[in-house]
């Protein structure tokens, strides 16, 4: 008898159970909402959106396409090479660095492989800076040219959707992840080709982002599926032109659930790779997620008891992926 020896989790992780789906077509959403940043209506229908659906597309957003590409190109890059050299000097139980089919650390998994990063200098773990200082030099440059136009264009999104919201002060959500301290973070996940059998797999399982609000690109492959209110699932056609935005679970704690952060996930089911960057806006670790003042009625009550960034984060990341986090947190 042969017995083979697994020595290394990437090895280990290839033989993860991950559950094939149904193979009855996906329903295409024709209704994504679209925002123009550039239409003075902008504000109007983006709330209107956070309202309806906790997601919306965004186009004329003024990020270059130059300096997508170019970052897409390095991740193609890096994806492209030899397990083993993907693996890098990230130590055991640390979320952040490459990963392969274990999404966190509570049991889930996916058929995706990818790069999580926190994106801010000063709260950067010394572990985060071990993993982009692995990284080919140009590659880090793409990543940190492409984070900071991202946390500008996060900030514009939240202006705008305050003053949506008659929020007197056009920065009371933008502050929050504008904030130097700010724990945002940066994923890039790489969805390899599926055979073509007709059988969708597990990409990315069902969950909410903790964070406030999350910038998705991707390429033309499709695989993302938003759940509507009626519980139905639907595929968002790609646009990799275009930003897609999710509401998240902060942020519904600071609407006091006038916006709902969307329940998401990712099928794979394309016979070509599907690659996409995400852009999580986050609160600094001491920063109080509330209700704003600024938007509730005069006898209105918080539905949340009160928490910090760090608490939800600690709680949320104990958590498996489709478990409803916030629940935690309701009075
Ligand atoms: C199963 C998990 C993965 C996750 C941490 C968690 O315990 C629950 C939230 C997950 C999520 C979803 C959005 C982002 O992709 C992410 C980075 C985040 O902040 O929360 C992931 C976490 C992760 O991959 O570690
Ligand atoms: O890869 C995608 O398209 C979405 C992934 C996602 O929802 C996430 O990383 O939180
Ligand atoms: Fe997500």
């Amino acid at each position: 008898m042969v017995v083979k020896v697994v020595s290394h989790t990437s090895e280990l992780n290839r033989f993860l159970p991950i559950k094939p789906c149904k193979t009855t077509p996906p329903t295409i959403f024709s209704g994504t909402p679209e925002v123009d940043l550039s239409h003075p209506e902008a504000k109007t229908i983006m709330v209107k959106a956070c309202q309806d659906y906790g997601f919306f597309k965004l186009i004329n957003h003024g990020v270059s396409f130059h300096l997508i590409s170019n970052l897409e190109n390095h991740a193609l890059n890096f994806f492209s090479q030899p397990q083993s050299l993907k693996h890098m000097a990230a130590p055991p139980h640390d979320p952040f660095g490459y990963g392969s089919s274990r999404i966190g650390s509570n049991g889930d998994v996916g058929r995706v492989e990818y790069l999580l990063l926190n994106t801010n200098p000063d709260v950067l773990s010394p572990n985060s800076l071990l993993i982009l200082h692995q990284l080919p030099v140009l590659f880090r440059c793409a990543l940190e040219e492409y984070m900071v136009a991202m946390k500008k264009m996060c900030c514009e999104v939240l202006e705008v959707m305050a003053e949506g919201l008659g929020i007197g002060e056009r920065n009371a959500l933008s502050r929050v992840v504008g904030d130097q301290r700010s724990d945002s973070c940066f994923r890039l996940n790489y969805y390899p080709p599926v055979a073509a059998d007709g059988n969708m797999l597990i990409g990315f399982g069902e969950h909410t982002d903790p964070q406030i609000i999350s910038v998705l690109r991707s390429n033309s492959e499709s695989g993302l599926q938003i759940c509507l209110n009626d519980g139905s699932w639907v595929s968002v056609p790609p646009d990799p032109t275009s930003f897609f935005i999710n509401v998240g679970d902060s942020l519904q704690v600071m609407t006091n659930r006038r916006f709902k952060s969307v329940k998401h996930r990712v099928l794979a089911e394309s016979k070509k790779s599907r690659m996409s960057m995400i852009y999580f806006g986050g609160a600094a670790l001491s920063e109080k997620i509330a209700p704003l003042k600024s938007l509730m009625s005069k006898d209105e009550e918080s539905l949340y008891k009160e928490f910090t960034w760090l608490e939800y984060k600690n709680a949320a990341y104990k958590s498996r992926l489709a478990d409803n986090r916030l629940s935690l947190f309701e009075k």
